[in-house]
């Protein structure tokens, strides 16, 4: 057996396996699905099974586009088996029981709710028999009617209440299905990290739970929903006590054949839609052009109609351009349409079969009652319950069609609940973090990055020593790689190649969230959230989001006191974003909401996204900063104090370093306050040492100093 990892560091190296001795080769095994392995025989999983579905017909390595209705082929028949086998029960279980009383309701009801209809013509015949027999006997009476009339009604009032009672009941069970599987569609999206979300894969399966969970919102549980089985069932129930009716009223030839012809007459245009419709399904797959164009079609309408975008559309003279662009996608839409609408239009869908066969199948029917002694009321019923079974196995139809497509997305997003955000370690390979005195020390050999779907590296054989406490500052020209290092450095990506220790263990080890509760960082392109000044501070420790002294701390710490108190509702005051969505969904906004926000100049916002970081950075147990271009929307007074107040909380009183510093800067006067300097040039760092060690080499950071100030020798 594996010997547990110790989480101490003098005892880590002694338990781990010998393969782990060596941090620096240590490989994550690659992350293959299992449907790689699995494919062409059967699926494994509900991933397997989704991906398989995906293919497009005859075209191998080509895949539907999300949402994409699934032809209806055997293989996908199989398909659609497998998953309503591992998945379904095991959803419906999760749905039940968040409200069991209720949902074992809603079932019983829709059954009852089901046999109203077999009931419904049953009393209507009796009625008729009863009049029937009342005006044959000559012994009709007013008070006799009234009678039969208000049993009618009485029937039908409970009827309604218990329609009512079953569609409030159904709202609450619907209202907590819905709620369960949104909330689990935010937690895939806030779970899921940078380069789980970067495979497009993911992102297929992410847009298809995302249908999934959309089939859920209005009244019902939607047309696609799986849960349709419940409609099934109902549907089957209807047409069982139909049946039932039909075969206890059925005697004699003459019967037999209002049966066929009703039959044939109410099914004939349930077979010809369904063979349109196949005809639909069948060339439905969106192609890729398709779905592009539609893409593009609803992101140039969005750019018309956001403020956000309104200036700049007025000062490049974006107007013409837009509408040009958008004509020509929603043409290409409209035309892809196009068959659809023709077939609809068809002669064959004009040409109203079914009534045309309703009037000739009344000619037999007067005639057996002409001839027969059966009651009106007994033949009314029977051919109405023959009508119902053949509307009711139509809806069966079309339901279990809509449900055959809704399988797909459910197993979408089952899987989606089961993806690895690909960050987070084998369990057998985690390093729970421990704390260095002083800082974090950094080791970087031969390191090497390449974006997804990139063939030249951002990064490429970087390497570099940072002892615990140091402060690093990293320059460079613009695209060199300083972000990209950066991201490798806060685990928001992983490296590829070579290796990076942090306190002497393979970064990659590290549990990403427990690492992160361990440093403060800001990006370059840091966010600016669309909420109050507190909130946007607060998110750097959401823990003390709502602790005023922490906040009020972390704002003096970024000298942003006078900015604060220089806006109409201090902390308090709404902050105008870039971009601003609401505008885009007209109605999810009063204007009077909008009014209110408070627009930031670029320093402003550099300064709250400081006071952020401070946040998190004057924490204890936070050893490691990292800054990306911090004040380079500052002037050089502010610069200083944010540089000073750096130094302040990265030491002790009597002047020890507490935390390792890198910032990234292009201001280069900021980068001689720092114990090293790293210069980086293409990917990688050309120059690594103190300021005054790189002056005297005279290299690229020199002439860059000195293009800055032409005074340094
Ligand atoms: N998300 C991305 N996908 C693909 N390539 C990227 C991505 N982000 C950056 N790159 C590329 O990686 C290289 C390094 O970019 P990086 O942002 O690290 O440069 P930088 O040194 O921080 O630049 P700057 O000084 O302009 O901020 C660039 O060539 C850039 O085009």
């Amino acid at each position: 057996m594996r010997p547990p990892l110790s989480y101490h560091s003098n005892m880590r190296h002694r338990m781990i396996p010998r393969r782990l001795l060596f941090p620096a080769d240590f490989q994550l095994p690659p992350r293959t699905s299992s449907s790689a392995k699995h494919s062409k025989t059967e699926p494994q999983t509900a991933y397997d099974a989704w991906l398989e579905s995906r293919q497009m017909p005859g075209q191998p390595g080509v895949f539907l586009v999300p949402g994409a209705p699934r032809p209806l082929t055997w293989a996908n028949v199989r398909l659609a088996l497998f998953i309503t086998q591992t998945c379904t029960t095991e959803f419906l279980a999760v749905l039940w029981r968040l409200n069991p009383l209720r949902t074992t309701l809603m079932m019983s009801l829709n059954i009852v709710r089901s046999l109203f209809p077999a009931f419904r013509g049953y009393s209507q015949a009796l009625i008729v028999d009863e009049l029937q027999t009342l005006i044959a006997s000559e012994s009709f009476t007013w008070s006799r009617l009234l009678y039969l009339v208000s049993t009618e009604v009485f029937r039908r009032v409970v009827e309604g209440c218990l329609d009512a009672f079953a569609a409030s009941n159904e709202t609450v069970v619907l209202g907590s299905a819905r709620f369960y599987i949104e909330y689990k569609q935010m937690e895939q999206r806030v779970r899921l990290d940078v380069p789980t979300m970067a495979d497009p894969t993911v992102r297929s399966l992410l847009q298809e739970s995302d249908l999934f969970a959309r089939s859920f919102t209005g009244g019902g549980f939607g047309m696609l929903s799986p849960l349709e089985f419940i409609h099934v069932f109902s549907l089957m129930t209807e047409i069982c006590s139909h049946l039932f009716l039909i075969a206890s009223l059925t005697r004699g030839m003459s019967h037999i054949g209002i049966l066929l012809l009703s039959v044939f007459s109410t099914l004939l245009p349930v077979f010809l839609s369904w063979f349109t419709c196949s005809r639909d399904q069948a060339e439905s797959p969106t192609s890729t052009k398709e779905a592009r164009a539609a893409d593009r079609q609803e992101r140039l309408r969005n750019l018309a109609y956001s403020d956000a975008h309104r200036p700049e559309i007025a000062l490049f003279g974006l107007g013409d351009w837009i509408l040009k662009s958008w004509s020509s996608a929603r043409k290409f839409v409209l035309a892809s349409e196009q068959p659809l609408y023709a077939r609809n239009m068809s002669v064959l869908d004009q040409f109203n079969l079914n009534e045309l066969l309703s009037a000739v199948q009344n000619i037999p029917l007067l005639l057996v009652f002409q001839s027969s002694t059966t009651s009106l009321g007994s033949l009314t019923v029977y051919r109405s319950s023959i009508r119902s079974v053949v509307y009711a196995f139509g809806n069966l139809v079309t339901t279990i069609k809509m449900g055959f497509q809704g399988v797909f997305l459910m197993s979408a997003f089952t899987a989606s609940t089961k993806l690895r955000p690909k960050l987070n370690p084998r369990h057998e390979d985690t390093v729970h973090y421990t704390p260095v005195p002083g800082g974090v020390d950094i080791c970087a050999k031969n390191l090497s990055y390449t974006y997804p779907g990139c063939n030249e590296p951002a990064l490429k054989n970087v390497n570099f020593t940072l002892e615990a406490g140091e402060m690093l500052a990293i320059v460079g020209y613009n695209g060199s790689g300083k972000s990209t290092l950066a991201k490798l450095l806060l685990r928001i990506v992983d490296y590829d190649k070579g290796s990076l220790l942090v306190n002497g263990v393979d970064i990659r080890r590290y549990n990403p969230a427990e690492y992160h509760s361990h440093l403060s960082a800001i990006f370059q392109g840091f966010s600016k959230f669309s909420s109050t000044v507190k909130e946007n501070i607060g998110v750097g420790n959401v823990e003390k989001i709502g602790y005023k002294p922490a906040i009020e701390t972390a704002v003096r710490l970024a000298e942003a006191e006078n900015l604060v108190k220089s806006l109409p509702n201090g902390l308090k005051t709404m902050l105008e974003t870039p971009g601003h969505e609401a505008i885009s969904y007209p109605g999810m906004l009063s204007p009077e909401d909008t009014r209110h926000r408070h627009g930031l100049s670029g320093g402003e916002w550099q300064r709250i996204a400081l006071a952020r970081a401070f946040m998190r950075a004057n924490e204890p147990g936070v050893d490691f900063l990292l800054f990306d271009e911090p004040t380079s929307a500052l002037d050089a007074h502010a610069q200083n104090q944010i540089f000073d107040t750096l130094e302040k909380i990265s030491r002790t009183p009597s002047g020890d370093r507490l935390k390792t510093i890198i910032f990234i800067t292009h201001r280069l006067s900021t980068a001689r306050r720092a114990d090293k300097v790293a210069m980086m040039e293409n990917g990688t760092i050309t120059e690594f040492g103190t300021h005054e060690e790189l002056i005297k080499k005279n290299g690229a950071y020199a002439s860059l100093y000195r293009a800055l100030d032409p005074a340094v020798e």
